[in-house]
């Protein structure tokens, strides 16, 4: 599903952010991404949305080579992965039904099936009542549940999530961390950069650890492993 071989990131600055990373992360997995503050981790994911490309090394995502992937089909690939955002990125001039919406509608989805399935996921993530409000008039909470909503709308292989709970308090967390835990129960593979111990050692996934730019642990069912 996502295959990194000996890639190395290097920013135009100068700073050596991941280097001779090699993994494998296959369907339906759940993994956290963990590591000290500028380790690489959301390098890491910004590599596998080709936000950014490799210095060095391959990167393969769906079976497709990310490195050599023209410019006007990274839309293309992105359609498979469903992001998810700590600051949310919702558009707040649009209502909850129409920013989860939206992402149906850029990709020319028929009317019918963007109205049945948006209340589909909404219901999913537990806010089917407020399909009406304006992200402003929501809890943080709610909001991270509308982004949910909107990276697994179009049915993505892979949700990918960067802090998701690193604005919300514990009680809010665990309510995110259920709805990717029933999202990837479903068969989604989940990809998700953490700082919360809590969260690591309570639900239970793959941990792979990230220091310097250097995968330093790798472990099924693993632990947090740093102080807090
Ligand atoms: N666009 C950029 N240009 C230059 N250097 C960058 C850029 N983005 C990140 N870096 C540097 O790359 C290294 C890795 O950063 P990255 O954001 O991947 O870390 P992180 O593990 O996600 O950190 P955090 O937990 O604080 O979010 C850091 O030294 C950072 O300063």
């Amino acid at each position: 599903m996502i295959k990194m071989k000996d890639v190395c990131k290097t920013y135009d600055n100068g700073v050596s952010a991941l280097n001779e990373i090699n993994i494998e992360i296959d369907r339906g997995e759940f993994v956290y991404i963990v590591g000290p503050s500028g380790a690489g981790k959301s390098t890491f994911i910004r590599l596998v949305v080709r936000e950014v490309k490799p210095t060095k090394g391959t990167i393969y995502v769906n079976d497709v080579n990310v490195n050599e992937l023209k410019e006007k089909k990274v839309p293309l690939l992105r359609r498979d992965i469903g992001v998810v955002y700590q600051d949310f990125k919702l558009l707040s001039k649009l209502t909850v039904y129409e920013n989860v919406a939206f992402a149906m509608e850029v990709i020319e989805s028929p009317p019918a099936l963007i109205r049945t399935r948006v209340m589909e996921v909404l219901d999913l993530v537990g806010l089917k009542h407020k399909a009406r409000s304006l992200p402003q008039e929501l809890s943080g909470g709610e909001q991270q549940r509308v982004s949910i909503a909107r990276a697994i709308v179009n049915n993505p292989k892979i949700v990918i999530a960067d802090e998701p709970t690193g604005n919300l308090d514990p009680d809010t967390s665990w309510g995110i961390m259920k709805v990717l835990q029933e999202i990837n129960d479903r068969g989604t593979t989940v990809i998700m950069a953490t700082h919360s111990k809590e969260i690591v050692n309570t639900f239970k996934n793959r941990v792979i650890a990230i220091e310097n730019g250097v995968i330093v642990r790798d472990e099924h069912r693993g632990e947090y492993g740093y102080e807090v």
